[in-house]
């Protein structure tokens, strides 16, 4: 049985991966009165007309924007200032705008300046993806079980910041709230050094001059593979997220360089003992994660997932 809609109108401004399972998730749940999505180029366009989830896909975003209760921004980080602008006159009075970009001070910075005083803006970064991306790519249950960070600027409405947090949760997410700035660092570690470390791997072996490049495809087995995985991302995604989050990532990489050189001298000293010892700080590190990832397990978990289920039945 579908949920009472939270929004009577929700506009998505861009149909990718995100919006995508948004849209998902939220015509399963019955989470809104009415989806209305568009993206940049017709043949989207066309596409999500026929994968036939949302209610209406429009031409513009302020075709899209206007009359929405809850607007979501889901399109790269480095697009967000100029559609805020473009939306801004169209919003109405009291409506929420949000959007998913996986930089947080950088969109605050490039949106907040357009948005007029009677819209509340609650930034939100689901920390949920894969490599995929476009209209295909979408599934409602991406953020079951993930966590949605939510950054409401300070004096935002506490109201508009808790429906928009139980949108989340009604989508499965578990809901955590920072400034912008504590966002950015936490995330140059957990997800933005990463990614550069497997851009990184996979066009080192790429480029290799005694392993031929079969050699890498046939014999890349569990880690690589997973490197390969990651490094298969959105290009436009992640050139944005890197040129927006530069000072927390450089300082993170800054750090990262530091470990790497001493990891470096205890492979060239053979120093086993350095070596095991920091192999077994890391092996309980991952132990930790996986704890806290049980522990954390939403309790009604089960009863979302049956429902996202049925409603995409
Ligand atoms: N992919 C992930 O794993 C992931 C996870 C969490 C958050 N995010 C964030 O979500 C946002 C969207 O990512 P995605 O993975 O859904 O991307 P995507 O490439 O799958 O979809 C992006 C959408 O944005 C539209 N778009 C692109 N440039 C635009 C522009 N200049 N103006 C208007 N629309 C534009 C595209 O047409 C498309 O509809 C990004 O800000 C990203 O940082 C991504
Ligand atoms: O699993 C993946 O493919 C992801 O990289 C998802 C991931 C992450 O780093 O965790 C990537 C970027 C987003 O901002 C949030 C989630």
């Amino acid at each position: 049985m579908n949920s009472a809609p939270m929004f009577r109108k929700v506009a998505l401004i861009g149909f990718g991966l995100i919006g995508g399972s948004i849209a998902r998730g939220a015509k399963s749940l019955g989470l809104a009165g009415e989806i209305v999505t568009t993206a940049r180029s017709e043949s989207t366009r066309a596409r999500v007309r026929e994968l036939g989830i949302v209610d209406h896909v429009v031409e513009s975003n302020a075709e899209a924007a206007d009359g929405a209760d809850l607007v979501i921004l889901c399109i790269p980080v480095g697009a967000c200032g100029d559609v805020a602008q473009e939306i801004a006159p169209h919003l109405k009075h009291g409506a929420i705008v949000s959007d998913v970009g996986s930089v947080k001070g950088a969109v605050v910075k490039a949106m907040a300046p357009y948005l007029p005083e009677d819209i509340h803006f609650v930034p939100a970064h689901p920390v949920a993806g894969t490599e995929n991306s476009g209209p295909d790519s979408g599934f409602a249950e991406l953020f079951i079980n993930r966590w949605c960070i939510l950054t409401p600027p300070e004096g935002t409405n506490a109201e508009a910041t808790e429906k928009l947090a139980a949108f989340w949760r009604a989508l499965g997410a578990n809901v955590e709230i920072m400034t912008p700035e504590h966002h950015d660092l936490v995330l140059a570690v957990t997800s933005h050094l990463p990614h550069l470390i497997a851009y990184t791997i996979v066009s080192t072996a790429e480029e290799l001059e005694g392993v031929t490049q079969s050699e890498v495809l046939k014999f890349s087995a569990g880690g690589f593979r997973d490197f390969t995985r990651i490094a298969a991302s959105d290009p436009t995604m992640w050139r944005d997220v890197f040129l927006t989050n530069k000072d927390a990532v450089l300082e993170m990489l800054g750090e990262f360089q530091e470990d790497l050189s001493k990891l470096t001298r205890a492979i060239r000293r053979g120093d086993g003992d350095a070596l095991f010892e920091h192999f077994t700080r890391t092996r309980a590190i991952r132990r930790g994660i996986v704890q806290i990832g049980q522990d954390e397990a939403a309790p009604d978990f089960g009863r979302r997932h049956k429902q996202l289920g049925k409603g995409a039945e």
